[in-house]
């Protein structure tokens, strides 16, 4: 599956996004995302041997160390950023665009081992997390003014697998004033693993 980014506010001023530092290691930042989404889940599905224990600890503390030195104010921040593929984040699984539209966003994303609750199943909590991501997107897509999550309403109606591509939909529903319903479903084949509405609230001018 080929990677997608965020797409639909990319060069959109309402973001008011600065240039991506071309020498800032940004091209990679994505292929780093995906390594470490990677190390996330075979980490999370390993017993690793002690010797490789120590020595991952010993890395990472270096890291750490280096990394302590190159903090930046959030306006600076790369990683995260919608202009990013991906965002070169691992909070919220790589999400792959069948189709995308002002008013809709369908595609497939696959929760791996690091979203493990139990049996097979993804953490809850996860799921909510992956609705407001697609719901935010239909919501300030379109040429739209961006707009903040006021709610988000989750029905689980049956377990969704880790390790598999499963499908989602998510669709613009209806605008009153400044606030806009947007709806999501995600599915494991044929089978209704959740469903989400969602209120976003177009901001003010100004509103931060
Ligand atoms: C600037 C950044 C925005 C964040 C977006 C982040 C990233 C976007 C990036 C790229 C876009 C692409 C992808 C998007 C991906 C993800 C999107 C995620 C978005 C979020 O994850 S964002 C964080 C979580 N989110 C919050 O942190 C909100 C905290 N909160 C507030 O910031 C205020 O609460 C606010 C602004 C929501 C409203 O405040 P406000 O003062 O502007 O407006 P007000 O209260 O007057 O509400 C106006 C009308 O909505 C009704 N109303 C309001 N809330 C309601 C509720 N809960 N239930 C039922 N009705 C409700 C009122 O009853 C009134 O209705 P009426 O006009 O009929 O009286």
């Amino acid at each position: 599956m080929a990677e997608t980014s965020d797409q639909g506010v990319t060069g959109d001023p309402h973001w008011n996004l600065t240039p991506l530092p071309a020498d800032r290691g940004a091209p990679d930042l994505p292929r780093l995302a995906e390594a470490l989404r990677e190390f996330n889940d075979l980490m999370t599905g390993a017993v690793a041997p002690p010797d490789l224990v120590k020595e991952m600890l010993r890395q990472v503390e270096a890291f750490n160390s280096e990394l302590r030195a190159h903090q930046v104010p959030e306006r600076d921040q790369i990683i995260g950023r919608i202009d990013v593929p991906g965002r070169a984040q691992g909070l919220i699984p790589v999400v792959h665009t069948d189709s995308s539209g002002p008013d809709h966003l369908h595609g497939r994303v696959r929760f791996g081992r690091y979203y493990l609750g139990r049996n097979g199943a993804v953490y809850g909590g996860a799921i909510p997390l992956l609705f407001d991501s697609l719901l935010g997107r239909v919501s300030n897509g379109g040429g739209r003014l961006p707009s903040r999550t006021a709610y988000l309403h989750v029905d689980y109606r049956s377990i969704t697998p880790i390790g598999t591509d499963l499908r989602f939909e998510a669709r613009f529903v209806r605008e009153e004033g400044r606030k806009r319903f947007i709806e999501g479903a995600l599915y494991n084949g044929d089978t209704l693993c959740a469903e989400a509405e969602g209120l976003f609230i177009t901001l003010r001018p100004g509103q931060a």
